[in-house]
Parts: C-alpha cells; sequence; structure tokens
C-alpha cells in the first residue's frame, strides 16, 4: 500500500494488525538473566494485595539491559518496568515520589531507545494483558483486550482510508466513494467492539480498583505528586518527571481517522477544567481512581492542545506517519470539490457518522465507569453536590467537556450537517 512515497510498512504499520506491533506475539519471555522482573511482574497482584511490593522493588538487583538485543524484547520488559513503576507509586494510600534506581536505571534506557516516556501507555500495557495485571481479575485484562481488538480490527481500515486518499489525488469518484463506504462499516464495527467493554469489566472495579494503577505524574498535588516523580538513577543526579497518564487518547489509530477524513479539532474551550466545584476537600490525600479536583482551579492539561502534545507518548514512528499523512490527506476537500456526487457525499458523511457514533458511545462508557461512581462516592461521603464534581481523565484533560467537544468537532465536519449520529 502506497501513497507517493509512503508506505505503511517504512512506518511499523502492518496491513492486517495496523499500529499494533504485530512482532510481540509469540515471542518467548526474557531471559533467565531477567527472572527477577518477571517474578515481580507475574507477582503484582499478590505483592500489592499484601504490602509487600515496594519491599520487592527495593530488594531488586539492577539488571543490565544488554541482553535486550531485539526490539520485541526490549518492548516486553518496556511493559514490564512500565507495570512494575506504576505499582511502585500508587501501591499504597501515598503514592510513592521516587523510582529506586532498579527500577529507573533500566526503565529509562530502554525508554530512551524505544523513544518512549516512561509513564505506562495503552500502546504497550495492553500487549502483555494477560500475562501481567496490577489486580489479577479478569476485569483489568477485559478492560486492555477491548482497547487491542479495537486498534487490532481497526487495522485494515488503514489501508482503506489510504486507498481512498490514493483514488482522490487520481480523481477516482466512484472508487473512492467504495472505498469511505468501506470505512465507514469498518468505524461502526469498532463501537460495536467498544461496547463489549460492558461483558467483563465491571464499572465499579475499574473505578475503585484498577483506575488508580493507571495515574499519570502530571498535575497530580492533590493526589499527593506535587512535584511529578523522581527517576533515582542512583548517580546523585535526580531525573524528576511530570508525565500525563496513559490514556488510549494516545491511540494512533482515531488520530488517523481524524487526518484521513479532515476532521480538525481546536478543543480550547473545555471550560471544565478551570470549574468550580462543590467537592470537600477532607482527606489529606485524595484516591487518583476518581482524579478529583476538589474545590480548586486547576488547569490539569492545556485541552487546546492535548491531541497533539499526546503524540509525544506515541511510537515514534507511527507520530511521524500521521505528520506524513497529513501533509497528503485529502478526502474531505476532494468531497467538497465534488458535491455533485451524492454517492460519495453520503459515503463521506457516513464516515463522519460513524465516528461521531463510536465517541457517543465512547462518552457513555466515561459516565458510567468514571463519573457515575465518582457520584455513589460522593453520595457516600455525604457531600455537598454529588452531580457537580469534577473529574479528570487520566490523561489530564477535563473529561467529558473535552470528550464532548472532540465529538461536536467531527460532527461538524459532515458535509450535509444531516450527521445522523446526534
Ligand atoms: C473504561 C473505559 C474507558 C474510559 C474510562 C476512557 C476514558 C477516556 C478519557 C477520560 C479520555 C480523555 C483523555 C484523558 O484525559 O485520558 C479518553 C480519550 C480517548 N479514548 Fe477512552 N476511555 C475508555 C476506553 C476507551 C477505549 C476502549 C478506546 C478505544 C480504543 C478509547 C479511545 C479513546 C480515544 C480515541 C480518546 C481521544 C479522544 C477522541 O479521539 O475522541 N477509550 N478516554
Ligand atoms: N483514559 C482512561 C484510561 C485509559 O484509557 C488507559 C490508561 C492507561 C493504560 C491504558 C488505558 N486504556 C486502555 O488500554 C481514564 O481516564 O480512565
Amino acid at each position: 500500500m502506497a501513497l507517493g512515497t509512503l508506505k505503511l510498512s517504512d512506518y511499523d504499520i502492518s496491513p492486517q494488525f495496523g499500529f499494533l506491533p504485530c512482532d510481540v506475539i509469540g515471542i518467548p519471555p526474557l531471559g533467565l538473566y531477567y527472572k527477577p522482573w518477571q517474578d515481580i511482574s507475574e507477582n503484582l497482584p499478590n505483592l500489592l494485595a499484601s504490602n509487600r511490593l515496594r519491599a520487592e522493588v527495593d530488594g531488586l538487583p539492577i539488571l543490565s539491559c544488554k541482553d535486550l538485543r531485539s526490539i520485541p524484547e526490549q518492548r516486553r520488559a518496556y511493559s514490564i518496568l512500565a507495570f512494575i513503576s506504576q505499582a511502585y507509586i500508587w501501591a499504597e494510600n501515598l503514592p510513592a515520589k521516587r523510582i529506586p534506581p532498579s527500577v529507573s536505571i533500566p526503565f529509562l534506557s530502554i525508554c530512551k531507545s524505544l523513544n518512549l516516556p516512561p509513564v505506562a501507555t495503552p500502546d504497550r500495557l495492553d500487549n502483555l494483558a494477560t500475562l501481567t495485571t496490577f489486580t489479577g481479575a479478569i476485569d483489568e485484562s477485559w478492560f486492555y483486550l477491548i482497547s487491542v481488538a479495537i486498534e487490532a480490527k481497526g487495522g485494515p481500515l488503514i489501508a482503506s482510508a489510504v486507498e481512498a486518499t490514493n483514488l482522490s489525488r487520481a480523481g477516482r469518484t466512484d472508487l473512492v466513494a467504495i472505498q469511505l463506504d468501506k470505512l465507514a462499516a469498518g468505524i461502526v464495527d469498532l463501537k460495536t467492539v467498544l461496547q463489549r467493554i460492558y461483558e467483563n469489566c465491571d464499572p465499579h472495579f475499574f473505578s475503585n480498583k484498577l483506575r488508580r494503577f493507571l495515574a499519570g505524574s502530571k498535575n497530580m498535588a492533590k493526589f499527593g505528586l506535587p512535584d511529578g516523580v523522581i527517576f533515582d538513577e542512583g548517580t546523585g543526579n535526580v531525573r524528576t518527571v511530570k508525565l500525563s497518564g496513559g490514556s488510549n487518547a494516545q491511540s494512533s489509530l482515531f488520530q488517523f481517522f481524524d487526518v484521513a477524513l479532515g476532521v480538525t479539532h481546536r478543543v480550547g474551550e473545555c471550560g471544565g477544567a478551570h470549574q468550580k466545584n462543590k467537592i470537600s476537600n477532607r482527606d489529606t490525600v485524595a484516591s487518583p481512581g476518581n482524579l478529583e479536583d476538589g474545590c480548586r482551579h486547576v488547569k490539569t492539561v492545556n485541552d487546546q492542545n492535548y491531541l497533539s502534545e499526546i503524540r509525544q507518548y506515541m511510537p515514534e514512528r507511527h507520530r511521524q506517519f500521521l505528520d506524513d499523512f497529513a501533509a497528503v490527506a485529502n478526502i474531505r476537500q476532494f468531497v467538497e470539490n465534488n458535491l455533485q456526487n451524492e454517492a460519495l457525499v453520503l459515503a463521506y458523511d457516513a464516515c463522519i457518522s460513524a465516528l461521531v457514533q463510536f465517541r457517543n458511545t465512547h462518552m457513555a462508557i466515561v459516565s458510567q465507569y468514571v463519573i457515575a461512581p465518582a457520584q455513589v462516592k460522593a453520595v457516600h461521603q455525604h457531600q455537598s453536590d454529588p452531580t457537580t464534581i469534577h473529574l479528570y481523565g487520566t490523561g489530564g484533560t477535563a473529561l467529558i467537556p473535552f470528550l464532548r467537544l472532540v465529538r461536536n468537532e467531527t460532527r461538524e465536519s459532515a458535509i450535509n450537517g444531516n450527521c445522523t449520529a446526534r
């Protein structure tokens, strides 16, 4: 699949699995030398439940990364160490502000090789979901697996969209419409997979047991991390990082759909991030599971730039692909130049409608998995008005205001404005 000189294979994109790294499937575990890491990662649920995780990690030897030669091995080590550091930070009520050298040294070295930030990003976490979990619960595996399934099912759609772009450049109106119809049907299928999250991932489990481990270290003063996290490399030099938490907003697939279809985002007015709320702030350290901002005017992230900033958390070649593809993506312009072709306009609007439906379904999930449990908690704690609680995404956005704007901007991209997904 080529677009001028743009070849998917040059960007580590598989025609079958898209942005998922297909080379991790079936690779053997790390060698015996790395057994201390493996043992901890396989035992996270027990170590966390018995409060022994931090002591075990503190006792780890500092292992060298020089035996991690292949990219799949480095990715596996990245996953393991990402899980271990997130578990270390959030293992107990008070978060750990310092990651010990036994994890910092190898983790930062692998992050440097892979050019990824030292935080658990979905792209890596979910590959090993069935091997490593924080809780041992099927609900947690299911949460990651839904994301992987969506990425995998969306993989072949990348080629369809690239093909539609190629055909637009060649002026093949009818063929573009056929590709866009395929793309629309494919995006509808992704929504169907997303809805399956309800089957095996309980919203209260997600909110109360899992979500704290997914938090980042940026703007986390309320949760006991005013200055981020220190990666102690044992050299006297300490590296302090403040990073957004992992989020599926880091998925390259949905940013790709937006680029391909010419959907642009100018998310700037997410007022929710600045709104005062009425939750009282009685605890000294809040639980990051609900990521609530108690009574403070805090701007967590610059939502305006969030979708572009978050590209720094994607694998380097995928990030490059999005930039390079944006320079040639022309479907929307092509449709606008051919408004007399009803089938073409309908097919384009069907893609927008499918994307809006996906985002609507996603917002409903966020309501059930984040907002509803937080309201229950607020009622139990006799907080004044549970409907005014203000919540953040693990990525640090103002959550619903942010997602609503992204959805609205998608809807506004419809050519006929009669996009069925309202
Ligand atoms: C319980 C499940 C989920 C919750 C609670 C959730 C929550 C969120 C939140 C809060 C955001 C805003 C960014 C942030 O601050 O983190 C976000 C963004 C996003 N999420 Fe999810 N998410 C869930 C599952 C998924 C799944 C399975 C996918 C599909 C791969 C997905 C795709 C996205 C995308 C693409 C964005 C960026 C905004 C957009 O393009 O519309 N999410 N999610
Ligand atoms: N943004 C979500 C969390 C999320 O999607 C996520 C976070 C860390 C690792 C993986 C994630 N998503 C799915 O694989 C939230 O705010 O709860």
